[in-house]
C-alpha cells in the first residue's frame, strides 16, 4: 500500500513540473507517503483501542477541564493542515477519564480529513460515550493553512468552533463557568 502511494506521488511531482528520478526527490514519493498515512492513521484507530480501560470510579461531580491540547489536522478540502488547540470539559457522573486519553481522543480524530466543525463535535460525543457525563464542552481553535498559504492568503485569521452537550447545553452558569476557565490564561 504504501509503494502504491509512492507510485501516486511520483506522478503528482512529475505532474507539477519537476523531476522525480533527481536525487533530491529520489526518496520523497516514499517518504510522503508515509507522512500521509501517518498524518490518516485515525481511520484504523477505535475509541475502544485508544481508551484502553482507562475509564476509574469517581465520586467527583465538579468541572474538569483539560486545556490547550496541541491539534494537527487535515482540511479535507485541501488536504493542507488546520493547526490550534483544542479544550476539553466534562461533568462526570460516577467515572473520569484518564487524562491522556483526552489527547488520544483528539489525535484519532485529528489525524484523518476533516473540517473544524465535524472534528468538534466527534471529539465531544466520543469523551460522552466513554465518560457517560453530565455534560461534555469542547472548543477548538485553529489557524488554517488553506487561508494562509493559498486562496485568500489571510495569515492573522483563526476559526473558533464549540460543541456543548448536556448541562453545558442545558444550563448558562455551566457554560459560563467553562468558558471563564478555557478564556482565564
Ligand atoms: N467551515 C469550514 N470551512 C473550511 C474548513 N477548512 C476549509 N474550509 C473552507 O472550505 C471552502 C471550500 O471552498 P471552495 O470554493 O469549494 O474552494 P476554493 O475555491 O479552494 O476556496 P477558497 O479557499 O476560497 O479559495 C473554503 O471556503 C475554505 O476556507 C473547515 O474546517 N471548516
Ligand atoms: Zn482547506
Amino acid at each position: 500500500m504504501t509503494e502504491e502511494l509512492a507510485n501516486h506521488y511520483r506522478h503528482i511531482i512529475h505532474e507539477l513540473g519537476e523531476n522525480p528520478e533527481r536525487e533530491g526527490l529520489r526518496d520523497t514519493p516514499k517518504r510522503a507517503a508515509k507522512a500521509m498515512q501517518f498524518l490518516n492513521r485515525g481511520y484504523s484507530q477505535s475509541l475502544e483501542e485508544i481508551v484502553n480501560g482507562a475509564v476509574f470510579e469517581s465520586e467527583t461531580d465538579e468541572m474538569v477541564l483539560v486545556k490547550d491540547i496541541e491539534l494537527y489536522s487535515m482540511c479535507e478540502h485541501h488536504l493542507l493542515p488546520f493547526i490550534g488547540k483544542c479544550h476539553i470539559a466534562y461533568l462526570p457522573s460516577g467515572k473520569v477519564l484518564g487524562l491522556s486519553k483526552f489527547a488520544r481522543i483528539v489525535d484519532m480524530y485529528a489525524r484523518r480529513m476533516q473540517i473544524q466543525e465535524n472534528l468538534t463535535r466527534q471529539i465531544a460525543e466520543a469523551v460522552q460515550q466513554v465518560t457517560e457525563a453530565r455534560g461534555v464542552a469542547v472548543v477548538i481553535e485553529a489557524r488554517h493553512l488553506c487561508m494562509m498559504m493559498r486562496g485568500v492568503e489571510k495569515q492573522n485569521s483563526s476559526m473558533t468552533s464549540s460543541v456543548m452537550l448536556g448541562a453545558f447545553r442545558e444550563k448558562p452558569s455551566t457554560r459560563q463557568e467553562f468558558l471563564t476557565l478555557v478564556n482565564g490564561r
